[in-house]
């Protein structure tokens, strides 16, 4: 049993094996499968709530499953230490020490572990080059911004040498320019690095830009576990699919009938990369994405058209968004930003339906 397992166990770093956590009656994880590979960047997203940061504590052992089992790199830890799983953690809140200098920090727990000083020198030189922190060694974390501060909280799990690195929204405390300046450190770290790294985040740009896989996860479940773009362009089901984007996916309520989309708009099915059929008829939604809704002569070369009238106009430089109905329900076009399109305007509009998504109105899952 031991050999099957370790067989199964090459190649991935973290093996999470029919994983429950409840506390009390609420059951916020349940027989929960996930295996990472080693050196993968995956990402956990989902809304508030959903056991992301519960999944990651106990991972971490920071939290008793209540059934299950972890592997990490191959051993069992389900109840090992924390400090025996060979991980680190970057949490939300940095918590430095303020009467220690960046070098002090970071070379701390070191000391405690009673490795060797020149270890000890090297491990935090390499941190501070790969972090760009060496001229702020011996700063107090008082005299350092946010983004530096995070740095040296990620400095910190860096330099203990582990195989695993669990983020907890490491830069959900930082205004939206240092989260963007972070998050691009935080690949170009893990592309120098051969380390995993699980990242725990709400932020679905930080999800899509950083993660080799994403798992989406909903009330202790897990959605969809895949690529960021096949995630966005081919959503497992309705959560999914209005979970990721931004504005989210247009979701148009109706039936087929035969090989034919009918609601408030009709369209052919047949023809296009998704699927020949036989389509099974019933109620239906039709998902289609902001930016593959055309205007103008694009409109019509469309299979589908329809005419909308156009309620509210958001430029926002790169692009602008259109927002109008159809069917009574919201919809939202994306067009580059130098549009001369305004409020009021009635115009012929077509869909992409290459790029469409076609959900079960009951089951909710694609079709
Ligand atoms: N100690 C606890 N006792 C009882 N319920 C808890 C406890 N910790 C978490 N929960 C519940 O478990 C669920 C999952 O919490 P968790 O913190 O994992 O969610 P999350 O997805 O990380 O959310 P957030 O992004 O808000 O941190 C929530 O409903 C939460 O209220």
């Amino acid at each position: 049993m031991l050999d099957q397992t370790q067989t199964a166990l090459d190649g991935i770093s973290v093996s999470i094996r029919d994983l429950q956590l409840s506390f009390g009656a609420v059951n916020v994880l349940q027989d929960l499968n996930l295996d990472i590979a080693k050196g993968e960047f995956l990402v956990l997203l989902g809304a508030s709530g959903c056991g992301k940061s519960t999944l990651l504590n106990c991972i971490a052992g920071l939290l008793e499953p209540t059934g299950g089992q972890i592997f990490i790199e191959g051993q069992n830890v389900t109840w090992a230490e924390p400090s025996e799983r060979g991980i680190g953690m970057v949490f939300q809140s940095y918590a430095l020490y303020p009467q220690m200098t960046v070098k002090g920090n970071l070379s701390f727990g070191l000391k405690n572990a009673r490795v060797p000083k020149d270890e000890i020198e090297r491990r935090v030189t390499r941190a501070a080059e790969l972090l760009h922190l060496q001229p702020l060694l011996d700063r107090k974390p008082a005299a350092l911004s946010g983004g530096q501060r995070q740095r040296v909280a990620i400095g910190r799990a860096l330099v203990r040498d582990v195989d695993v690195f669990l983020f907890d929204e490491p830069l959900s405390n930082l205004d939206a320019k240092l989260r963007a300046e972070l998050r691009v450190e935080l690949k170009r770290l893990h592309q120098s690095l051969a380390n995993t790294m699980i990242y725990v985040t709400h932020d679905q740009i930080e999800a899509m830009t950083l993660a080799d896989r994403i798992a989406i996860m909903r009330g202790g479940v897990i959605q969809q576990l895949a690529q960021p773009l096949e995630i966005y362009n081919r959503p497992a089901n309705l959560y999914v699919a209005g979970f990721i984007g931004a504005p989210p996916m247009n979701f148009i309520r109706g039936r087929i009938e035969g090989s034919e989309f009918v609601g408030p708009v009709r369209m052919p099915l047949t023809g296009y990369g998704w699927s020949e059929g036989p389509w099974t008829s019933g109620d239906t939604v039709f998902g289609i994405r902001p930016e593959h809704v055309k205007i103008g002569d694009d409109a019509r070369h469309c299979a589908c058209q329809t005419e909308v009238t156009i309620e509210v106009v958001e430029p926002m430089g790169a692009d602008t968004l259109l927002w109008t109905r159809i069917g009574g329900d919201e919809f939202r076009i994306r067009l580059d930003g130098q549009t001369t399109i305004h409020e009021g305007q009635t115009l012929p509009i077509g869909f992409d339906i290459d790029c469409a998504s076609l959900f079960d109105a009951q089951s909710e899952q694609r079709i």
